[in-house]
This record gives C-alpha cells, sequence and structure tokens, in this order.
C-alpha cells in the first residue's frame, strides 16, 4: 500500500455476482403468481357459496391449500435472501507477499480426530502432512492433533507422519505438489517427468503406510517404536478413552531443532500430540471442548495470530489458502472487519450423479455467496481460518487496528520437557468449570461485522 501518494492498493476485492439483474426480474415475476396464487385461493375461499356436503370436504381442503401454499411461498419468501446478493471475493497473494512477506504471522492449525477407528490414523495423517505443507514458512507454522481417542496407534501414526514430512514438505516445495495429501496427490498422479524422484517418495509412503495398516488392524504398536519413543509411557496410566491424564507430546519444535529438520536441513513446523484429559464426570464437549482445549494449550506453545481447524477426514486441496485468508485478515482498510474466513468444502466420495446432493453445491457455490452477501456468512466448522483474538473475547471496534508486527511474549527459557509440562495443565478436563465459556464467546464472534467466503 502506498499511502503516502494515496493509493490504496487493497488485498482483497469484492465482486457482485453476474446476472443479479436477471435473477431479480425472476424472482419478482415468480413473488408475482405467487402471490396471485394466495390471492386466488383466498378469493375462492370467501365468494364461493359452498353446498352443505361441499362444506364438509371441500373447504376444508381449500383451507389446507391455502395454508400449505402461504407457509411455502413464506419459505421461498426467505430463501431469497441466500439469492438476491451474491457476492465473490478475490485474494491478491501477490500484493500480500510485496509488503509482508517478511511479517507473516504465526498460524497455528487444529486438526481434530477422535475414534481411531471410524477416522483411520491413515487417514487423519494424510490430513496432518497436507496441512504441515501449506506454502507458509515451516518456522511460522504449527500443527496440532487433538485425539479425543486417546490412540497410541494414531499417536505412532504421527511420529511416522514427522519422519514422513522431512522427506515430504521437501519433495512438495520442490515439485509444487498439489493436493498435498499424499494420499490423494499419488491417486491423482497420471503423466509426470519427475519419475525417479516419485518412484523414491512413493515407496517411502507405501512403506510408512504398511506399517501403520499393520498396526491398526492389530491394534498394537509395535515394540521397537514403543521403546523408541518416550511419549508412548504415557499410556502406562491410561484406563480409557473417557477416563485418562492429558497425553501430550511435542513431536517437532524448533527448540529440538536436530529432530525438527527435514532432509536438506530446513526447519519443519512445530508439531504436537494432544490428548486432553477426559474424566467421567466431566462432560467433553465433543469438538467444541476439544477446540478449546486447544486453543489454551496453543497460546503457549506457539500462540499463532491465525488459527485454521480442519476434520481430520478432510484435508487441504490447495497449498495457498493460509495466504488466501491472509489478504482478508491483513487487508488495511477492512482486515479488522473480519473475524473468520470459512472456505468450501468439496467432497471426494460422492456418488456419481449425486441424486441427494450431498456435495452441497448449492450450499457452496450459491448459498455461501448470498449469506456474505447479507454480511452473515456461515460458519461451518471445518476449513475456517479464525483471528486468534477473535476466539479470546475481542470485542469489535472500528477504531482499532490489529498490530501484525508485534512480537508474541512466548518464553524462550524454557526447555522442551517443561513447555509440555505446562501445557499439559491447560488441557485438564475441570479447566472451564464455573466459567462464563458458552454464554459469552460466542457474542465476542458475532460481534464482528463481516466474514467472507474465500472463492
Ligand atoms: O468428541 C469429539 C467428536 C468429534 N470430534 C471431531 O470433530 C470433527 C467433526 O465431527 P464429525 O462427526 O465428523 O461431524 P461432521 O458432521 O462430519 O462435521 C461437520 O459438522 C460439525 C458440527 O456438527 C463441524 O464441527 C464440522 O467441522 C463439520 O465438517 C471430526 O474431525 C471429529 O474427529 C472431536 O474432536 N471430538
Ligand atoms: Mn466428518
Amino acid at each position: 500500500m502506498d499511502r503516502g501518494r494515496g493509493v490504496y492498493s487493497p488485498l482483497f476485492e469484492t465482486k457482485k455476482g453476474r446476472g443479479r439483474l436477471i435473477y431479480r426480474l425472476f424472482s419478482i415475476s415468480l413473488f408475482t403468481a405467487i402471490s396471485f396464487i394466495w390471492l386466488y385461493r383466498f378469493n375462492h375461499i370467501i365468494t364461493t357459496n359452498y353446498t352443505q356436503q361441499e362444506e364438509d370436504g371441500g373447504k376444508l381442503v381449500w383451507f389446507g391449500m391455502l395454508a400449505a401454499e402461504l407457509w411455502f411461498g413464506f419459505y421461498w419468501f426467505l430463501t431469497q435472501a441466500f439469492r438476491w446478493n451474491l457476492v465473490f471475493r478475490q485474494p491478491f497473494k501477490d500484493r500480500l507477499s510485496q509488503r509482508y512477506e517478511h511479517m507473516l504471522p504465526e498460524v497455528d492449525i487444529f486438526v481434530c480426530t477422535a475414534d481411531p477407528e471410524i477416522e483411520p490414523p491413515m487417514m487423519v495423517i494424510n490430513t496432518v502432512l497436507s496441512v504441515m505443507a501449506f506454502d507458509y514458512p515451516s518456522e511460522k507454522l504449527s500443527v496440532y492433533l487433538s485425539d479425543d481417542g486417546g490412540s497410541e496407534i494414531t499417536f505412532y501414526a504421527l511420529l511416522e507422519a514427522a519422519t514422513f514430512a522431512k522427506h515430504w514438505l521437501p519433495f512438495c516445495k520442490r515439485f509444487k505438489v498439489e493436493p498435498r495429501s499424499p494420499a490423494a496427490y499419488f491417486n491423482g498422479i497420471k503423466d509426470t517427468n519427475i519419475a525417479n524422484e516419485l518412484v523414491a517418495i512413493k515407496k517411502l509412503y507405501n512403506e510408512m503406510e504398511k506399517r501403520i495398516e499393520d498396526a491398526t488392524k492389530l491394534k498394537r504398536v509395535p515394540q521397537e517404536a514403543r521403546l523408541k519413543h518416550k511419549g508412548f509411557s504415557q499410556w502406562d496410566s491410561y484406563s480409557s478413552k473417557r477416563d485418562h491424564d492429558t497425553i501430550l507430546q511435542i513431536l517437532l519444535h524448533k527448540k529440538d531443532h536436530d529432530n525438527s529438520k527435514d532432509v536438506h536441513g530446513f526447519m519443519l513446523p512445530t508439531l504436537v500430540y494432544l490428548a486432553r484429559e477426559k474424566r467421567p464426570q466431566y462432560h467433553h464437549n465433543y469438538k467444541a471442548g476439544a477446540m478449546n482445549s486447544l486453543l489454551r494449550v496453543s497460546s503457549i506453545i506457539s500462540n499463532g495470530k491465525v488459527i485454521l481447524n480442519v476434520d481430520c477426514d478432510m484435508y487441504s486441496n490447495n497449498s495457498e489458502s493460509i495466504r488466501d485468508s491472509l489478504c482478508y485478515f491483513m487487508d488495511e482498510e477492512k482486515g479488522h472487519e473480519i473475524a473468520f474466513v470459512q472456505s468450501p468444502q468439496a467432497f471426494e466420495n460422492v456418488t456419481k450423479n449425486d441424486l441427494y446432493a450431498s456435495a452441497l453445491l448449492a450450499i457452496a457455490e450459491v448459498e455461501f455467496h448470498g449469506a456474505d452477501g447479507c454480511g452473515g456468512p456461515l460458519y461451518i466448522g471445518t476449513g475456517c481460518f479464525h483471528k486468534r483474538e477473535s476466539l479470546c473475547g475481542m470485542k469489535f471496534s472500528d477504531e482499532y487496528r490489529h498490530n501484525w508486527k508485534s512480537e508474541d511474549n512466548l518464553s524462550t527459557e524454557e526447555t522442551l520437557h517443561e513447555l509440555e509440562e505446562k501445557s499439559k495443565g491447560l488441557a485438564s478436563c475441570s479447566y472451564e468449570e464455573n466459567t462464563q465459556w458458552g454464554k459469552e464467546v460466542l457474542n465476542s464472534i458475532f460481534s464482528y461485522d463481516i466474514i467472507v467466503l474465500e472463492p
């Protein structure tokens, strides 16, 4: 931005949907037609002289029809809010790089999983790897896996993923791989001119896959892996999925720099495994409870200013999405109005003709944009970027501007072990007892003005 010369080039622009005039004309004409139907029914009911025989059945039917048409007409009228004013947003990542490449904020990514049987560890780590490999400075990226299943196998898979990432991340960056979930990439690949490198990385992947699949089938972690990593000892006091201490392990971190570098010597993103404490007498609040724990734990490990949440069954299919979302948050004029950026979901395994509309196309391609045009886009959970401050009680103010330059004040002196122990306390199940959570936090999010949808 060049404020000095009065030129402002925004980091994103908003375009109105094409064909709105035609749609509005269509909508008005349909509304007129609906009104005529109402009028016709109404008129018929009050003007027709019924004989007794007709009154027994006929009039009731007319009333029933009128009631149904009033209801459906009203419902249709409400849905117009989602179609009347579609807007489309376009981020400018090149401008973001020009202005902010050296001061990009730390980003924390929360991946949630809850059950190693329904959500196989192989799928979970593919999601984790897809977000670790984002096109973003690795030292500013932290990935947290929240495992509400408290599963040793998932932990083992994550350990394997941390090792595989040492090869996978440089490979993605070198060959601009897309998408960055290894399973999805290997599935989709056809012709390639990187045959040798591809064979090598695929071999590593397949070997890892076999080890994890075997452990999943046998429901047992190989003894040698257990002996090699101290993290497994945390399961010694584990009694069940609903009754265990906090299990927290920082697998990759700059404080452990020798082990946290890729094969070319570059730092990998921070990687943390967390199974928050569970006790039968405390409600764990499902995913929301997991997100709260992650919010607290991450605040002392990395304290990223921007948080992305992904469900473990939804890998990232665009390595630049962090940069996309930052274009909205960091825009000098409008960024302060934006609390979250929601990406749409895409589904791979829908049936060919999608009879039941499971791909949610109307929602993703029309209604999201319509709601955005009304100033109230939808938050759907996975794939959503939040500003940390908007989740932590910050109230919206038009004067407020976020200082993206500010340094975090994380302690640099403590050892990794001390950091782990301190973080565990924040994942305790009684932490939220007698707090205002659930009453106030929602107000603070929705006191923000607009929320945008990524294209
Ligand atoms: O106790 C729990 C239960 C679930 N989850 C995780 O929460 C996510 C979503 O749960 P799922 O049962 O898969 O719900 P879906 O209906 O598939 O998910 C949609 O609906 C949810 C809200 O109902 C949103 O949170 C999700 O982002 C959205 O994709 C998954 O990653 C789970 O692993 C937990 O972490 N802890
Ligand atoms: Mn799901």
